[in-house]
């Protein structure tokens, strides 16, 4: 059975999707974050924090590919950035998995951050203005790599049962 990956920017709600989801379809749910933080036995922020964000690119490849290798059915949801740094992007086309990009304007994206944001080193101590103006710039940056999922579920202005409506829909 192939592995559904959820994946899009910070606060899109791949972590609370996926969750969800999981308890619908009784597939387990591994969080790709969570994932390394119990690894390193770090948290996100420690690794930024200590060992900078190259480090944390290369540790989030190789545990990604190690949940890509599972034998498994699971659901992964993965950090904002999985998909842009070490040709991760590639991974997602794979005939193994469905991934699938949570879609969100800027506006639904700030409005879920806003008082989301210490536990996200990249924005945790930007200003709200400052923070609008640096997701707009970067989910433009970001987007090439999103649009390589095999799916797309737009998430604006839908509750998370819609959502996970809509994956269910997609899956069937
Ligand atoms: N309709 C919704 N769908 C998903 N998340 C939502 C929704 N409405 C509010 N939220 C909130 O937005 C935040 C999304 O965060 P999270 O699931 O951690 O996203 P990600 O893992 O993509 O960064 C959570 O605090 C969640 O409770
Ligand atoms: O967008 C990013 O580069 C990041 C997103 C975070 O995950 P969420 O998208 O679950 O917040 C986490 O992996 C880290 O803070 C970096
Ligand atoms: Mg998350």
């Amino acid at each position: 059975m192939k592995k559904i990956i959820l994946l899009g920017y910070m606060g899109c709600g791949k972590s609370t999707i996926a969750n969800k989801l999981s308890g619908m379809i009784q597939i387990p749910y591994i969080d790709l974050d969570e994932y390394i933080e119990k690894k390193t036995n770090l948290t996100i922020n420690q690794i930024f924090e200590n060992h900078g964000e190259i480090y944390f690119r290369k540790l989030e490849h190789t545990f990604f590919v190690e949940l890509l290798n599972l034998p498994e059915q699971i659901i992964i949801g993965l950090g904002g950035g999985t998909p842009c740094y070490a040709n991760n992007h590639e991974l997602l086309k794979g005939d193994s998995v469905t991934s699938i990009y949570l879609k969100a304007s800027i506006d639904t994206l700030f409005n879920r951050l806003v008082s989301n944001k210490s536990k996200r080193p990249l924005i945790a101590d930007k200003s709200e203005e400052e923070m609008r103006e640096f997701i707009a710039k970067h989910l433009f940056d970001r987007s090439f790599y999103y649009n390589h999922a095999k799916y797309k579920v737009s998430v604006d202005d839908k509750s998370i049962e819609e959502t996970v409506n809509d994956i269910l829909n997609l899956l069937a």
